[in-house]
């Protein structure tokens, strides 16, 4: 058996004949030296974390360019360390799956520790330490979109924020003030500069870490917990940036499929968690083999030299056009409209969405009217990218992907995905927001998505979001199957800014927008229908 731990490594014949590659370095000792001299910290100890960032930080230590690894900080989810983390040494077994089905296995070492976020915690004293370590130049964070939200969809503070600006740097708990905390320390044991990258799919993600960092300070400053001296070191880019990132590599859940094939070569353990708070995570991460990550080169305390292993760093116009096209263009907002017509249509599998005709055309033509907006950042071509989004990502059948996944948080995802084409159609004088066809399709298709009732009427389970209660209790009333229940229910959804980039029907497509959501009510198979009558309008 082949045991995924320190001691287990020493069998390297066993894992070289199971085709599992192993780290070229002695990995205790990269962990006795990041302990001593942390250099990395990342917030946020889930699936693409391990499946980039650490594999890019392994091929740093792989080739001798760097001798330290990543501090994994867990601020929300804590029983990751107790599943994923302390049980295991902290390694991870990476599985890239290559569109012919092979899989390529590696063995990732280069995380020092998994560390509990927690202020009332056991390591809580230790993350202290790290930040307030000289030598520390980035903290990182992959939380989600929602991890940085303070406020509602109607704008009110999260109780949780409310908690945290009145309570002070000694008891955060939102993210947003572990870290202005953590900055805190820092700058109160000398104030030694630190990047704070923001690696989530939000649009100008890095502004929007900065942002809720300031909230956190700025309501201590308010207090009187924190000195003005404090918020001048803040703002001050040579000693804190948030740079601003693209980030891009397909990492689904963990699947029965690689866990079984991982069992079968003799790895033990390889057992899938669902914690309390709903993160699938494994000892291992499966992921495709396609990655881009784009960085503004922004590290006052210098940084890892990532462009070794394939990263790109740009300016910040750059970053902002790849995020653009990434993001809210060339792949996650058809990632959107597959999950939510998928979830309806009976789907588990995005590659096999991507056989199905009516879907096929429906992220084409999703694409087409976001290209017509979208700049090229010069890095990386847009046509290019979503042509190997559309003919070689979403349909390689080895990728575990289901739409259940993407569908998840769909309401903090709108804005990022579509809510800036909307905006940049709105500002152009030669194109018209309200021509769009297919983005109002893919809102009408979450309406009804957030029923919970399936194109065959059959109940369908709708994946967590913070703000599915209170959209539910909105769509209250409206029944599958019976179009004569909709009157104005969705007018408040579809005209909250918030949700969609802008207000639809000032946009001109609230109409529209409940015209294709009430006729997807009409009975088992309505949805399929109105689907194939707009393509069929605009074919
Ligand atoms: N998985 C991908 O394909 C992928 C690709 C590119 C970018 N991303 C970005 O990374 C994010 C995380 O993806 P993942 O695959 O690691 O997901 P995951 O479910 O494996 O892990 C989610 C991580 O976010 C944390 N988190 C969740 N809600 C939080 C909250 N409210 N506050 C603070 N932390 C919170 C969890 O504790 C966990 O560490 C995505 O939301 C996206 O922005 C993911
Ligand atoms: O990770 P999320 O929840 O922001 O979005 C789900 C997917 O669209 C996303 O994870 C993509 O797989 C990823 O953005 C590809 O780079």
């Amino acid at each position: 058996m082949l045991h995924l731990n320190l001691q287990g490594l020493q069998d390297r014949e066993g894992w070289e004949a199971a085709g599992i590659a192993l780290p070229r370095y002695d990995a205790a000792a990269v962990k006795a030296r990041t302990r001593l001299r942390p250099v990395w910290v990342h917030f946020g100890a889930g699936n693409i974390f391990r499946g980039f960032l650490a594999a890019l930080q392994q091929t740093l230590l792989n080739a001798g360019l760097t001798d330290t690894g990543i501090l994994a900080a867990e601020s929300f989810d804590v029983q990751i360390i107790d599943k994923v983390y302390d049980p295991y040494d902290d390694l991870s077994l990476l599985v890239r799956l290559r569109a012919d089905g092979s899989y390529e296995k590696e063995v990732v070492a280069s995380v020092a520790r998994g560390l509990k976020a927690d202020c009332t915690g056991g390591d809580w004293a230790d993350l202290v330490q790290v930040f307030q370590s000289p030598g520390l130049q980035l903290a990182s964070f992959t939380i989600t979109e929602k991890g940085y939200a303070l406020t509602d969809l109607s704008g009110k503070a999260l109780p949780v924020a409310e908690h945290d600006f009145a309570a002070g740097p000694d008891a955060p708990r939102h993210t947003m003030s572990i870290a202005a905390a953590l900055l805190y320390r820092r700058f109160q044991a000398g104030g030694h500069p630190i990047a704070m990258v923001s690696m989530d799919n939000c649009s100008q993600n890095g502004k929007k870490l900065r942002e809720g960092v300031f909230a956190a300070a700025q309501a201590w400053k308010k207090a009187g917990f924190v000195s003005d001296a404090f918020l001048e070191w803040l703002s001050d880019e040579t000693n804190v940036t948030f740079p601003w990132s693209m980030i891009d590599k397909i990492t689904p859940h963990p699947s029965e499929t690689v866990r079984a094939a991982l069992e079968e070569l003799g790895v033990e353990g390889m057992n899938i968690f669902q914690t309390n708070t709903g993160t699938r995570i494994a000892p291992f991460v499966n992921a495709e083999v396609t990655e881009y990550l784009v960085l503004e080169d922004a590290f006052p305390n210098g940084r890892p030299p990532l462009e070794k292993a394939g990263v790109y760093f740009a300016d910040r116009a750059t970053v902002e056009k790849a995020e653009k096209m990434k993001v809210g263009t060339c792949l996650n907002p058809l990632h959107t409209a597959l999950a939510v017509y998928g979830c309806l249509l009976g789907y588990s599998s995005i590659a096999a969405e991507m056989a199905d005709p009516d879907l096929k055309a429906l992220v084409e033509h999703i694409a087409a009217e976001g290209l017509k907006v979208v700049e090229d950042p010069g890095i990386l071509s847009p046509r290019k990218f979503i042509d190997e989004v559309l003919n070689e990502r979403f349909p390689n059948p080895a990728i575990p992907d289901t739409p259940q996944r993407i569908a998840a948080d769909t309401s903090q995802k709108l804005p990022v995905r579509y809510g800036g084409t909307l905006q940049r159609y709105a500002r152009r004088p030669d194109l018209d927001v309200s021509s769009l066809v297919y983005a109002p399709l893919v809102f009408a298709g979450w309406c009804r998505y957030l029923l919970g009732v399936d194109d065959q009427g059959g109940e369908m389970p709708v994946s967590p979001d913070p703000m599915a209660p209170q959209l539910q209790a909105l769509l209250a009333g409206i029944e599958a199957g019976r179009p004569e229940t909709c009157s104005d229910q969705l007018r408040p959804i579809l005209s909250n800014a918030a949700i969609f980039g802008v207000d639809l029907y000032q946009a001109g497509l609230g109409e529209k927008t409940e015209a294709a959501f009430r006729a997807m009510l009409a009975g088992p198979g309505a949805v399929r229908a109105t689907l194939r009558r707009y393509l069929s309008e605009r074919a």
